[in-house]
């Protein structure tokens, strides 16, 4: 159920002659193998960790267009070429991938939250690459012990909800309401809020579950540029509340312009540039615990438009959460 990463996973252009000037970050990434005892992240180092979660039974489960199981290789392969940019003490390291099999959701969901507590707990700060939005849940639990006695705010930027009951099973359209009652059976406050929500995209049920649960939600004609203040006091005031943040990027809330290689395609979905200044807000908080992209699903992409924004979004949140 773990497959450790490879090089292979890493290639991209080379301009030798540049030397160390022409850099990318397929020469910068460092291997890390979760089979095996790692090492503390060295404390002079900011080192981030990639963990793929090979798995889109969420999706199948959910009635969705299945395809997302590809998406930490199609992500890998997009930043693969970036140019380097970091700082010397900011080390990027790849700890392989989770893999789903035979359908066993539950356990993948286990094994991710296990290397994620391994990584947060050896001084890594996870950038995990879904797999469908039930990879929310795994990464979840890899921070819930970190997060006992302290706060925690999920920020969700999705046209979804994903407050369905799992009542029969969990899926892609789960995972924040596994949240909320495992949370509440901690005596925890759920503060949740979800930005980019489309009301045609949720029904009835959703919306009700959503206030039962006091969840904070702005839709997506809202979350524009020009509305950007009033958005950033709003984060703001929502950061306040908590000691440690989760942010989950479900890619289906851009456009279908910037994303159509998802299994839910939004018509009027988010522009890329309003996403990225709210991102990098809270990257440079200082409350960011650990980030996730999920719902990229190669089989739909068109020319890897959508996992080129998925890793352009990795780029600048790397870019701003390095400095705290
Ligand atoms: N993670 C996906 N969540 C959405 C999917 C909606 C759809 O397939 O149309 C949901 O369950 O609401
Ligand atoms: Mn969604
Ligand atoms: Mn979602």
């Amino acid at each position: 159920m773990y497959k450790p990463a490879t090089k292979e996973a890493w290639k991209g252009r080379i301009d030798k002659q540049d030397g160390e000037l022409g850099l990318r970050w397929h020469q910068a990434v460092h291997l890390l193998d979760l089979g095996n005892e790692i090492p503390q992240a060295d404390p002079g180092e900011v080192a981030f960790a990639f963990i793929g979660f090979c798995c889109d039974e969420g999706v199948r489960r959910n009635q969705g267009r299945v395809g997302a199981v590809a998406a930490p290789g199609a992500l890998r392969g997009a930043m693969a070429s970036f140019a380097h940019h970091l700082p010397e003490q900011t080390k990027l390291y790849d700890a392989g991938d989770v893999l789903c099999t035979n359908g066993n959701l539950e356990e993948a969901q286990e094994q991710l939250g296990k290397k994620v507590a391994l990584l947060l707990q050896k001084g890594y700060r996870p950038l995990v690459l879904g797999g469908g939005h039930e990879t929310a849940y795994g990464h979840f639990l890899g921070f819930e012990k970190e997060t006992e006695n302290v706060q925690l705010g999920i920020l969700n930027f999705d046209a979804h909800f994903d407050l369905r009951s799992y009542a029969q099973q969990a899926s892609s359209g789960t995972p924040f309401l596994q949240m909320a009652d495992r949370l509440q059976d901690q005596g925890q406050l759920f503060k949740y809020k979800v930005l980019g929500l489309q009301e045609h995209g949720n029904t009835q049920v959703l919306f009700k579950t959503a206030d039962e649960l006091g969840v904070a939600y702005t839709f997506a004609n809202h979350v524009q540029y020009h509305f950007l203040p009033q958005l950033l006091q709003d984060l703001e005031a929502f950061l306040k509340e908590v000691e440690a943040v989760y942010i989950t990027i479900d890619l289906d809330v851009f456009a279908a312009a910037y994303a159509p290689g998802v299994s839910a395609v939004n018509a009027l979905g988010l522009q890329p540039e309003v996403v990225l200044e709210l991102l990098k807000f809270v990257a440079g908080s200082g409350k960011l615990l650990s980030i996730d992209i999920a719902e990229l699903n190669p089989s739909l992409d068109i020319d890897n438009r959508t996992a080129k924004l998925g890793a352009a979004i990795l780029y600048q949140v790397v870019g701003e959460w390095q400095k705290v």
